[in-house]
């Protein structure tokens, strides 16, 4: 199946018309769109499912305790500050619900378990009864969503109603669990991979479709004197805006392609009653969720900014991205949480290493002792993967040992575990991104690699894999020359390599981004569409507008009597 549908949508607009800006730029490419969008359909089956739970699921209030006479669960909401606030299609159209509950059976707690709940009667809609739900009102974006609150007030389910895949209740109030108790988060896990590639790779991928598409429609200023305007992606600062983003486009998606295996994987062992892929699986699906959502709302609002006031204008496409694609830095975990989770599984796994124990495949690196300085001799050494993941490498390790070592500190001087994992969490989260920003990388190149059979395709993605790479350096600086790893003077060759790829990749930016395979009618941009012309369409769409088919209703009321003098000049 191809990343979307492949027709270009140029009907119906009525201009058929391609603009000799983007044609020029496709007929120059370097390699063949549909061999690289091949590459992209390469990527794994993706799944959703909805369901209803919080941050702190520990702490949830909502209890579900077991009547051993009737043979039912009882739920309750306790109070208003633990009602459910968010859950999508719960607030107008949902019937039943999957609450996360704690587990009560002979006044005995068993922690946070599923229950499915009707709340709506299948007659005729009402609330059911103890069922107080609702809509939560406007939202930034998501207005196609009935995003919903829930208060149960001792609302019975019967017994079959817990889901019991895990763990059981049997009629005697008898407690049976198969695996471990993290398993009842599984469904956040598989969740957290599944929306990466479309809740917020691929709005990524559209700004930058249409980012990159009008700035070389977009002609602005002179780069030599007596020229026409420039095309303004001809301007460096531009390309420094926008190539970043597309890299990381790209590496997103192969890392998304990772994650996928690596999840197949595990789902596999988890159906046998192997538990022993979760805590990895956890580790990372939490920090590529956090890290890649992180990157590509900042990446998104570049784009942005990158289209002037044209990219202001909801005509453009990209306000709805933005305000859409920076929900999931919230949803299904906030990004921090989520760090701090991938912190806790790298210290632990960092300290396992060091003793000598095993250690899960994804962090065996935390064992090796690495050279204490970054080998470049000159700025093309900086395009050799080699050179640039071990820096990386360097950098998490460095940042997870360091922060490791306070906590140890913190504790020998006394202070509670809890106390002193809250003094390190913003050094914690820094490791977890580095961690992750190195696996990326890591997998940016073995994926290039790996395409040795199609040479156009493998130069054009090594150029992006080295942009990716450089661009992570050249904008975290700080934390290569930190402990001397990467010199000033090795800095400076970082730089010039980095700006020199501007350059290169600059000449196949647009069927770089052709190759995502969008429609017209899926980037619903007047900026970003396939044949570039961005005025007339941008004229057309503005005349659609309501307020272009009437006169304004204030001109009776207010202009006409100011027009005609009849209002008082006080
Ligand atoms: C078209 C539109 C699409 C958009 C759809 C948007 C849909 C959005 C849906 C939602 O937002 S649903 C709600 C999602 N809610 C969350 O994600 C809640 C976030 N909170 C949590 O995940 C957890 O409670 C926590 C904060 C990670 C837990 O922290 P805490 O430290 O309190 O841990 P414990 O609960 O005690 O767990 C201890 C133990 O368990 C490990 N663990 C936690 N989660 C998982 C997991 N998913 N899988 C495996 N293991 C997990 C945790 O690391 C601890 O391990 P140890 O260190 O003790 O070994
Ligand atoms: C568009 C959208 C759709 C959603 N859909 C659903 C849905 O379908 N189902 C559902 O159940 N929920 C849904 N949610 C809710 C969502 O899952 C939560 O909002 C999210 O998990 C964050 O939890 P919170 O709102 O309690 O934030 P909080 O936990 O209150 O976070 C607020 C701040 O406190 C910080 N913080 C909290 N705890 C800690 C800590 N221990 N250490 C350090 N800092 C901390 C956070 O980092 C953050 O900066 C949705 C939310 C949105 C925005």
């Amino acid at each position: 199946m191809a990343l979307l549908d492949t027709t270009k949508d140029t009907q119906g607009s009525g201009l058929a018309r391609v603009n000799p800006d983007l044609a020029s730029e496709r007929l120059t490419a370097s390699f063949c769109v549909p061999s690289l969008t091949a590459v992209l359909d390469g990527g794994a089956e993706r799944t959703r499912v909805r369901r209803a739970v919080g941050t702190y699921l520990q702490g949830l209030e909502t209890t579900a305790v077991f009547d051993i006479s009737t043979q039912e669960f009882i739920l309750n909401t306790p109070t208003i500050s633990a009602m459910k606030w968010w859950p999508g299609d719960m607030g107008r159209s949902a019937t039943h619900t999957v609450v996360f509950a704690q587990l009560y059976i002979h006044g005995k707690c068993y922690g946070v378990h599923p229950f499915i709940v009707q709340i709506r009667s299948l007659q005729d809609h009402s609330p059911c009864p103890g069922v107080i739900a609702g809509d939560i009102g406007p939202k930034m974006n998501f207005e196609h969503i009935d995003n919903g609150y829930l208060m149960l007030k001792n609302v019975r389910i019967p017994r079959e109603n817990m889901l019991n895949k895990f763990c059981e209740v049997q009629p005697d109030g008898t407690y049976i669990r198969h695996g471990s108790q993290q398993i009842n988060y599984f469904t956040m896990t598989s969740l957290r991979i599944s929306l990466i590639a479309d809740e917020v790779i691929l709005p990524l991928m559209k700004a930058c479709t249409i980012a990159i598409r009008y700035s070389v429609v977009r002609r602005q200023s002179k780069l030599k004197p007596g020229e026409e305007e420039a095309k303004i992606l001809d301007y460096q600062t531009q390309q420094e805006k926008l190539l970043p983003q597309l890299a990381a486009a790209y590496a997103f998606h192969f890392i998304n392609n990772y994650l996928h295996e690596l999840f197949n994987k595990g789902y596999k062992e988890i159906q046998g009653r192997n538990f022993a892929l979760l805590p990895e699986l956890h580790a990372l699906s939490s920090g590529f969720k956090a890290m890649i959502s992180q990157y590509c709302t900042s990446g998104v609002d570049i784009c942005l900014r990158a289209c002037g006031g044209h990219g202001y204008s909801l005509l453009s496409g990209l306000p709805s991205l933005y305000t859409k694609i920076l929900a999931s830095c919230i949803y299904e975990g906030e990004n921090t949480i989520l760090l701090l989770q991938t912190a806790r599984f790298l210290i632990k796994c960092f300290t396992a290493a060091r003793a000598g124990q095993p250690v899960p495949p994804s962090v065996t690196y935390l064992a090796a002792m690495k050279p204490r300085k970054c080998p470049a001799k000159d700025k093309l050494d900086f395009l050799s993967p080699d050179i640039y993941t071990e820096a990386y490498q360097h950098a998490a390790i460095r940042l997870i040992s360091s922060t490791a070592a306070k906590l140890q500190d913190l504790i020998q001087s006394g202070a509670e575990r809890h106390e002193a994992w809250n003094q390190c969490t913003v050094q914690l989260v820094q490791a977890a991104k580095a961690h992750c920003h190195y696996i990326t990388v890591k997998n940016f190149v073995e994926t290039v690699e790996k395409l040795e059979n199609t040479a156009g395709i493998q130069n054009i993605m090594k150029h992006l894999c080295d942009l990716f790479a450089l661009h992570g350096i050249f904008s975290n600086a700080g934390i290569f020359l930190h402990d001397g790893y990467i010199t000033g003077a090795q800095m400076d060759m970082v730089t010039a390599s980095y700006l020199d790829l501007l350059g290169i990749i600059r000449k196949d930016a647009v069927p770089l981004v052709d190759a995502f395979d969008f429609t017209d009618k899926n980037l619903n941009s007047a900026l970003g569409s396939y044949d570039g012309q961005v005025y007339q369409r941008l004229y057309e769409w503005a005349q659609k507008a309501p307020t272009n088919k009437q006169i304004s209703p204030a001109y009776e009321k207010y202009l006409k009597p100011l027009l005609h003098n009849k209002l008082s000049k006080l």
